[in-house]
């Protein structure tokens, strides 16, 4: 063995987390492992793992399949040859959307443009354009592997002064920024979500903390996160609030971080439709400088492991995109097939064109599967006592909120586990079903959560058997 310690690594790794690939989902994974060697002779108490920690829509044992159109389009540039070998097995529009990739890219094991290809950036400008009613330019887009790329990028970027440029991230929030912040030694300035107002945003909350950080002199406010549709509250942010935030932005100086990743998981479209910022910021006739990320890795699409995903950069000068440039191209590019990815989701299917029943019959059938679970799953959760649940009109998750008695608490502090921790991993225990605890999220203190996603088939079983842990569990641990 060498003398390599860790002691000898970069100490900003050592503070960084991720909990929703955390203690939870690696016991999660040895138990799989058991069951699938022992079908018979494992000795759990179930049969099977439900992975409910993580929106990773095509994993094994979930139900949301790939979307034809999409890996019919990504076969053919995989295997040109497939296109006179099986003539008949791919619709017209989709061999058309080949011819037309292939004409740009040729072959998708080069490398391409570290920007990403330039057809594709221009197809993502007239998506943006379409959604939002304003012209977007592809030199200002990026293509890149996942959202996650593109937010590491930018954070690391915004980090001038290390310890000291900070960064509002909301809490609840997606780990990745936690993580991301760590590893680049930013200052994480939280501010909390409204519970009691469906996870709502307030902008006086942030606004205070912003005063308070100034009058405190020690970090210097850069930007601020906003993920909308949120990650794990599932809430949508009202368009008032976006005004808001925008003024706010202006005010303070601050770049405007717009995770947008969800903004096709819409379970009430109705009642609580998307509204894009780079909208709300062109509508402002603000200054605001705004960076805003979408993937390929939710919505209908799913398609994660993919890796693609695109920003969008608005009010951010030449100078600074040539910086983002240089820093892409220290990473050639993004992934080949990613990029397609990209391209078939801004660019799906048209009406009359040969695909598109099937691509309507697939898409209509995820959102209403995702809509169901989620109306069920908030139905059932909150008629449990002990148990809140904020219904949530957007992404993939549930964020309930859990009643702790002392006596639970003390035995979780017994062995050396968050409450929260203990509850998830008793949960696994006892029904094979993998949650991650709010302490990986960021919760306010005495209070305690776990995040569900609402990928899982079967959900009637499998929330009856959440319901009968939870309690099971205050039998076992009650309230005084
Ligand atoms: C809010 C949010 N942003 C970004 C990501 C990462 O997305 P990608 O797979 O595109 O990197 C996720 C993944 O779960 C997410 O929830």
């Amino acid at each position: 063995m060498s003398k390599l310690s860790v002691d000898d690594l970069n100490p900003a790794i050592r503070n960084v987390q991720y909990a929703v690939r955390g203690e939870l989902a690696i016991k999660a994974e040895q138990y799989r492992v058991k069951v699938q060697q022992n079908p018979t002779s494992h000795g759990l108490p179930f049969n099977h793992v439900i992975s409910s920690n993580i929106g990773n829509p095509q994993q094994k044992g979930l139900d949301q399949p790939p979307l034809t159109f999409v890996r019919q389009v990504a076969a053919l540039m995989d295997y040109r040859d497939l296109k006179n070998i099986a003539p008949n097995a791919f619709p017209k529009d989709v061999i058309a959307r080949a011819d037309e990739l292939w004409e740009e890219i040729g072959s998708i094991g080069a490398y391409s443009h570290s920007q990403g290809v330039p057809l594709i950036r221009r197809h993502v400008a007239e998506f943006i354009q379409a959604r939002d009613g304003y012209p977007a330019y592809p030199e200002h887009i990026f293509l890149t592997g996942g959202a996650s790329a593109g937010v590491s990028l930018l954070i690391s970027m915004l980090i001038s002064d290390p310890g000291k440029s900070g960064i509002l991230i909301p809490i609840p929030q997606y780990p990745l920024y936690t993580a991301t912040l760590a590893q680049f030694s930013g200052a994480p300035i939280p501010y909390y979500l409204d519970e009691t107002n469906g996870w709502s945003t307030s902008v006086n909350e942030i606004r205070s903390l912003l005063e308070k950080t100034r009058q405190e002199g020690k970090v210097q406010p850069k930007a601020l996160v906003i993920i909308n549709p949120g990650n794990p509250t599932g809430a949508l942010i009202d368009r008032n609030t976006q005004d808001e935030i925008v003024h706010l932005c202006e005010q303070y100086n601050l770049v405007l971080l717009a995770d947008e990743v969800y903004q096709t998981n819409l379970h009430r479209p109705e009642t609580h439709p998307f509204t894009s910022f780079k909208k709300v910021v062109v509508e402002s006739g603000k200054d605001v400088a705004l960076v805003s990320f979408h993937s390929i890795s939710k919505g209908v699409f799913g398609e994660c492991g993919r890796r693609g995903g695109y920003f969008e950069c608005t009010n951010i000068s030449d100078d600074i995109i040539a910086m983002i440039y240089k820093m892409v191209s220290v990473t050639l590019c993004p992934p080949l097939q990613g990029q397609i990815g990209v391209d078939c989701m801004v660019r799906p299917p048209k009406k009359g064109e040969e695909s598109y029943a099937l691509w309507e019959k697939e898409t209509n059938a995820i959102h209403k599967a995702l809509a169901e679970r989620i109306r069920h799953m908030v139905a059932a959760l909150n008629a449990v006592e002990g148990v809140s649940c904020v219904d949530s009109p957007g992404a993939l998750y549930l964020y309930p909120q859990i009643q702790l008695s002392d006596k639970a608490i003390e035995a979780a502090k017994s062995v050396g586990k968050a409450p929260d921790v203990f509850y998830a991993l008793a949960l696994l225990d006892a029904t094979g079903i993998c949650v991650v605890p709010g302490s990986g999220f960021g919760q306010k203190e005495g209070e305690h959560h776990y995040r569900l996603t609402c990928l899982c088939p079967g959900v009637e079983e499998y929330v009856g058997k959440l319901v009968e842990f939870h309690e099971d569990f205050t039998k076992k641990y009650p309230h005084v």
